[in-house]
């Protein structure tokens, strides 16, 4: 099944100098995968991501998810679609400070007022899943960044999305913290089937997902599938971006472990 299906879809910003940031851009998402998107700085990823989490319009083209465009559906529309279709996870996880983590979590629950038992049982599937039950009460400044992301994944799955939109999720992480919440991304794609779309520059996150596609001055270029071995995908995946130009002089420390 189809989850998001993107077509011929194009993005031109304007301004004094037009810039063609997307070209003719065909990809299909079926239910279940986990898909990474990478490529050089400057290369589209952010630009598609945000034609497909409706926060801009694509020039021409379409995106359907679920078997709805939603750029065309009315703002309101658009913004209960976005809340019920769609999870978000942002590198600067975007949590409110002046809530504790479970205020955070059950907020989407809230906007949809959503009955207190249905949001309790939500709440404490997710922060057993992300193993954040411990730290429920307190507020963002008192946890950790990797808790932090957690608990702002937490938030984007309690109201089980049909797709998980994750940009640069562990973009200011440590290594470990970074290792923790793509094993935890993992899980949740294998145990609750949740459909992920990842962007990153980070060939370790990257080598989590299914599939990897390469974007490259705004086109498609290539994609490599996942086989059983992680340490060779990630392998793969720092040979493709050497080919493509753009990210190999950061990838000479870089070891999968
Ligand atoms: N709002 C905007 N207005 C004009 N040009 C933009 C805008 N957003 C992005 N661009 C341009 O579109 C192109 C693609 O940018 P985009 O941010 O999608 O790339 P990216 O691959 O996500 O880059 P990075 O890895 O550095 O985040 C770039 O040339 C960028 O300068």
């Amino acid at each position: 099944m189809e989850i998001c299906k993107v077509s011929h879809l194009n993005k031109i910003y304007g301004g004094k100098v037009l810039n063609k940031a997307l070209s003719d851009i065909n990809l299909t998402i079926r239910k279940g995968e986990f898909i990474g998107i990478m490529g050089p700085s400057g290369s589209g990823k952010t630009t598609l991501l945000n034609m497909i989490s409706t926060i801009d319009k694509p020039s021409s083209g379409e995106v359907i998810i679920n078997g709805k465009d939603p750029h065309s559906l009315k703002r309101s529309e658009l913004a209960l679609f976005r809340r019920r279709a769609l999870g978000f996870v942002f590198q600067d996880f975007n949590l409110l400070d002046t809530l504790t983590i479970e205020e955070n979590i059950v907020l989407p629950f809230v906007l949809d007022k959503k009955r207190l038992e249905v949001m309790v049982r939500n709440l404490m599937a997710v922060a057993k899943q992300l193993d954040i039950v411990d730290i429920l009460k307190k507020r963002t400044y008192e946890v950790s960044g990797g808790q932090i992301q957690r608990a702002a994944i937490a938030r984007a799955i309690i109201h089980s999305p049909s797709l998980l939109l994750a940009d640069e999720p562990t973009g200011n992480l440590d290594s470990k913290s970074a290792r923790t919440v793509m094993e935890m991304l993992e899980s949740i794609n294998k145990t609750d089937d949740t459909t992920m779309m990842l962007v990153t520059h980070d060939p370790l996150a990257a080598s989590y997902c299914h599939r990897v596609v390469f974007i490259k001055d705004g086109k498609l270029e290539s994609q490599i599938y996942r086989g059983h071995n992680r340490q060779q995908f990630f392998q793969e995946i720092i040979d493709m971006l050497s080919l493509l130009g753009g990210n190999a002089h950061e990838l000479s420390s870089v070891r999968a472990k």
